[in-house]
């Protein structure tokens, strides 16, 4: 069969997306590794799919898959991109969209310059909700990590994250600390790794080491994260601008207990179609 796909990036992060509400398709794991492979495939960080939604008072259902081809909690820079695209495929033409994920609902606001902001949820802190193996919730963990005593914190946004506090990110170890942060047995999921630069208390620079994708230009949950993180620190103040090589995202947490909200451009590359063998 022929599936029509778009693809679409925020921030360099890129995604293929697919509209199975007009389309039906079932794609297997290996199915989406050969798409994922820049070379032999399409190429992308994350596989973003359309659904109906299972809840009658939700828009549609969100799911995402990663390169590697495990399905995943959440995607911040694909929510925007899939607001962008179930308008842009007239699947709707609502401003406020709410959809079901499998890390919990997730409203999009398509605001009128083309940016996207998103209501993320309230990020959670205890170990048991990513999961990480501690004995109990703290702003920071110690964890040991190729022969090195590092600081972490961690927070959920659905899906998992791991944040380490670094001096520059340009020269953090991301290639050696990233996929044994990744991969380490306190996390039973794995996870996505974070090392972020305290500009100001209003700034950061953020690199992130992705769970099932690698290095990307920018993981939008990853920065929600990093600011839960270091608001929760003690490093960090509300509002917060979140730099990342693939450019910027602007972070809202006013309160502890409130949503945390996400705002970023969302943009179309090219439409396409790709046998399914
Ligand atoms: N790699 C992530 C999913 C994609 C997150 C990222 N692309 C974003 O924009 O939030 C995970 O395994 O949880």
């Amino acid at each position: 069969m022929l599936l029509h796909f778009t693809k679409m990036h925020g921030l360099g992060n890129d995604f293929m997306v697919v509209d199975l509400v007009t389309q039906r398709a079932r794609l297997r794991d290996e199915q989406i590794r050969r798409l994922a492979d820049r070379r032999f495939g399409i190429g992308f960080d994350q596989l973003l799919v359309v659904e109906p939604p299972r809840d009658p008072d939700m828009d549609f259902r969100y799911r995402i898959f990663n390169a590697d081809g495990s399905e995943v909690e959440n995607c911040g820079n694909g929510a925007r991109c899939f607001a962008r695209f179930v308008r842009d495929q007239r699947l709707t033409h609502k401003h406020e969209i709410h959809v079901e994920t499998a890390g919990g609902p997730l409203t999009l606001l398509v605001e009128d310059d083309g940016q996207v902001t998103v209501d993320m949820g309230v990020p959670r802190f205890d170990p048991a909700a990513l999961p990480f193996e501690a004995d109990e919730d703290r702003p920071r963990h110690r964890l040991e990590v190729d022969g090195e005593h590092l600081e972490i914190g961690v927070a959920s946004m659905g899906n998992p994250h791991a944040v380490l506090r670094v001096d520059d990110v340009e020269h953090a170890p991301v290639a050696r600390l990233g996929p044994a942060i990744e991969g380490h047995p306190r996390f039973p999921r794995r996870v996505n790794a974070g090392f972020m630069q305290v500009v100001s208390p209003h700034e950061i620079r953020l690199r992130v080491y992705e769970r099932g994708s690698g290095e990307t230009l920018a993981c939008g949950t990853g920065a929600c994260a990093a600011v839960a993180c270091g608001i929760r620190q003690g490093l960090l103040e509300n509002p917060v601008t979140v730099h990342l090589p693939g450019g910027t995202l602007q972070i809202e947490w006013p309160a502890p207990d409130a949503p945390l909200r996400m705002t970023g451009p969302a943009e179309r590359v090219f439409d396409g179609r790709v046998a399914l063998s």
